[in-house]
């Protein structure tokens, strides 16, 4: 099929790229279970053994993923606290999303809570990580096909700015359909905060337990990890709307790249710092543990702050919380925050995400490489995004977003960057 004129620009190294990553992903998140679990943790080494099939593959660990997928499903499906719509799509219409991230997070904690006074064996998931992170790499394939082969007879407004290259490889990587559903179940919207984050906490805390029996108790980087991820994980759930307003909701279609990425990159690498303080304990002093907390709030503050404000804002730019902040009106009626965390720098949000990042290594101490994967790999993330982020708003907001641009010279670091 001939590359369509509507076609937006190739990204990520286009086909080349897109296939690269295929292969390169799944191996970089199998390549740090083993090495995380490994006595040298050597992040740029090479892996202690090549695992074969029987280390991979094993039906019980299918079993147990589609398990998994299926409670949460479940639990999307309950009523919702409330509907919200989602951005105006090409057509002028508008989808409708439940919110309930956070109810299916709290049931979920009831479930464990429950199955762990029955007898769940919880501390034994550890062990099978590699073969969960497998099951959920083939999952991420074959979800992604279909969706690829259900997008083929999708109209074309439905399709992603992207993911309409006429490239096999390139549109599976980057996903054909912008919002695949079947009735009122939206598959991106399900995956992008549920069973990849709500997973990354049950496994967190299954690592947990198995440190309280190995050694008597956790530690206290365990504890932290535990709590700033879990911390990160309730506020993505209880701010679930926001999510409404991302590039991977509203620009990029549905393919391997985020079906990937949530199911599988997501609970099994931004899980490495606790895996890895499974098999390398820390020491960890007071005053050190107080002044990483104190990072991580700072952070968060941030954080929280810039989306918050940002948020606000655009449901409602006359909120007595925003309605005195400085902005630039744009020629689609829309204006760009000019003052406020919006005018420190153009992503002030990353920069909190990327001092929580910091703080979520710290407790593994300095003598790895290996716990600091999840900042070098966010940052490269995020440098990346913020560029794509610009492109797209270099194209809605036009010379209001030069002016912006002049008036917060800063992309992420005050100063620096
Ligand atoms: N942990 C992880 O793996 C990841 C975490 N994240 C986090 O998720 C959150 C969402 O990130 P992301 O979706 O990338 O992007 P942002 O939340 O930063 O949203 C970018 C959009 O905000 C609007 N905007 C930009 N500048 C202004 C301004 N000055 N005034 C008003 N609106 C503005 C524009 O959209 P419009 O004008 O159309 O509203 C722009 O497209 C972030 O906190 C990020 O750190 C993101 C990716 C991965
Ligand atoms: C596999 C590749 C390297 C890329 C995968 C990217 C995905 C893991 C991320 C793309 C955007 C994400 C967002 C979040 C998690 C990671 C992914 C799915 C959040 C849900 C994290 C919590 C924040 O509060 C909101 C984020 C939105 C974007």
């Amino acid at each position: 099929m001939a590359p369509q004129s509507s076609q937006a620009p190739l990204e990520f190294g286009g086909p080349l790229g897109a296939a690269v990553l295929l292969l390169l992903l799944p191996a970089t998140m199998i390549h740090l279970l083993l090495v995380a679990r490994s006595g040298p943790a050597r992040l740029l080494g090479p892996p202690p053994y090549l695992p074969g099939l029987e280390a991979l593959w094993s039906p019980r660990a299918l079993l147990l993923l589609l398990g998994w997928l299926g409670l949460q499903a479940a639990l999307y499906l309950l009523p919702a606290r409330q509907v919200a719509e989602g951005q105006e799509l090409k057509d002028k219409s508008r989808l409708r999303y439940p919110i309930n991230g956070f109810q299916a997070l709290v049931l979920t904690a009831l479930l464990v809570v429950l199955g762990l006074a029955a007898g769940l064996p919880l501390r034994a998931l550890p062990d099978m990580l590699l073969p969960l992170a497998f099951a959920a790499t083939l999952t991420a394939f074959v979800f992604s096909l279909l969706l690829y082969l259900k997008a083929q007879a999708a109209p074309a407004s439905a399709l992603a700015p992207g993911g309409k290259s006429g490239n096999p490889i390139y549109d599976f990587f980057l996903g054909r359909e912008l919002n695949p559903r079947i009735y009122s179940f939206d598959f991106k919207y399900f995956c992008e905060l549920r069973p990849g984050l709500i997973g990354w906490v049950l496994i967190n805390l299954a690592l947990l337990l198995q440190e309280a029996e190995l050694r008597g108790s956790p530690s206290l980087a365990m504890w932290l990890v535990n709590g700033f991820q879990l911390l990160y994980v309730a506020d993505a759930l209880w701010n679930e709307e926001a999510v409404l307003t991302t590039m991977d909701i509203t620009h990029d279609g549905f393919g391997f790249m985020l079906a990937f990425g949530d199911l599988a990159w997501v609970p099994f690498t931004y899980s490495l710092q606790a895996q890895f303080l499974l098999h390398h304990p820390q020491p960890l002093g007071l005053p050190m543990a107080s002044a990483i907390c104190l990072l991580n709030a700072v952070g968060y503050y941030i954080f929280r702050g810039a989306n918050s404000q940002k948020n606000t804002f655009r449901k409602n730019p006359s909120d007595p919380r925003v309605a005195d902040l400085e902005t630039i009106p744009t020629a689609t009626g829309r204006r760009l925050l000019v003052s406020g965390w919006w005018g420190m720098v153009r992503h002030p949000n990353y920069l909190g995400d990327l001092l929580m990042a910091l703080a979520w290594s710290l407790p593994c101490g300095l003598s790895h490489l290996l716990p600091y994967f999840y900042i070098i790999y966010f940052t490269a993330l995020l440098v990346h995004r913020e560029a794509r982020d610009e492109r797209q708003c270099l194209q809605k907001y036009g010379r209001a977003w030069l002016e912006y641009c002049r008036r917060v010279p800063h992309r992420i670091v005050p100063y620096v960057y």
